[in-house]
């Protein structure tokens, strides 16, 4: 089975819930008239940015205008959506989370961040989450994982010894660490034989300068599309056959020793 899948990499409107949604609106309209994909992925936090001393103000009640947005725009070009992640307002606090919609406008997953990222602040501003990233996307095993996450293989790990075939990652990546991203993603395919496709932001905000470079690498490490530092939409085809075949060609998950691992 073969998936075309595309990643919105973009440049946030910092602190602009209404501007992002509207951009996010136009691109998904030119992905899907221009290249129709299966599945369409947006970066992390991407309604507000890393506004985070705001997000009391402009984080989402309960992700509830998100996700009526997606959800529109899910039925409307029925497609699957990775709606990267948005800042959450719950009663215990502002979490960072994904939420996944199928092509009929369901909601199949949602992950909060469990890795808060101390260096840009997140511990002060963000509650953690408590729940795996699993989800079921045309049938096919998969799992959400928000920036930092990718430097604990122990947690993806726990996500591909239950069976994920496809890691959708999303993030707004720093450019100084850059060549972190590439080779972080990378290993996570290469040691966990699965897809994994990744979105970053592009641009700037009043702290940072992001990478952009979203991402699709198969199971054998190999990359099947990168963007640059710019933004753009990124394609790319997957074909879930391959996870398997190399599974069967160097079988790690049988050869795995966990009792040792302690
Ligand atoms: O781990 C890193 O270097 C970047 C992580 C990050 O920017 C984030 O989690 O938001």
């Amino acid at each position: 089975m073969n998936l075309k899948i595309a990643c919105i990499q973009y440049d946030i409107e910092f602190g602009n819930p209404q501007a992002n949604f509207e951009r996010v609106s136009k691109e998904i309209e030119k992905t899907m008239s221009q290249h129709s994909p299966n599945i369409i992925v947006l970066p992390e936090l991407w309604t507000t940015g890393y506004d985070l001393t705001r997000l009391n103000e402009i984080a989402d009640d309960n992700g509830e205008e998100t996700k009526l947005f997606i959800k529109n725009l899910a039925i409307q070009y029925a497609v699957n959506i990775i709606a990267g992640s948005v800042a959450k307002k719950t009663p215990e606090g502002v979490t960072n989370t994904m939420f996944v919609f199928n092509k009929s406008g369901e909601i199949i997953g949602e992950y909060s961040k469990l890795h808060l990222f101390q260096l840009m602040d997140e511990h002060l501003y963000l509650q953690s989450g408590s729940e795996k990233g699993f989800f079921t996307i045309e049938n096919i095993p998969a799992s959400g994982m928000i920036c930092y996450d990718i430097r604990f293989p122990e947690w993806i790990r726990a996500h591909t010894t239950a069976g994920t075939e496809i890691l959708f990652v999303v993030a707004e990546w720093p450019l100084p660490r850059l060549e972190h991203w590439r080779a972080l993603l990378i290993s996570r395919a290469i040691e966990n034989q699965c897809y994994v496709v990744a979105c970053n932001r592009t641009g700037s905000d009043p702290n940072n300068q992001f990478a952009g470079h979203s991402m699709v690498i198969d199971p054998w490490g190999s990359i099947v599309a990168e963007a640059g530092t710019e933004s753009e939409i990124l394609i790319s085809e997957i074909e879930l056959g391959k996870v398997q075949e190399v599974r069967k060609q160097i079988p790690i998950f049988q050869d795995r020793r966990p009792s040792f691992y302690k």
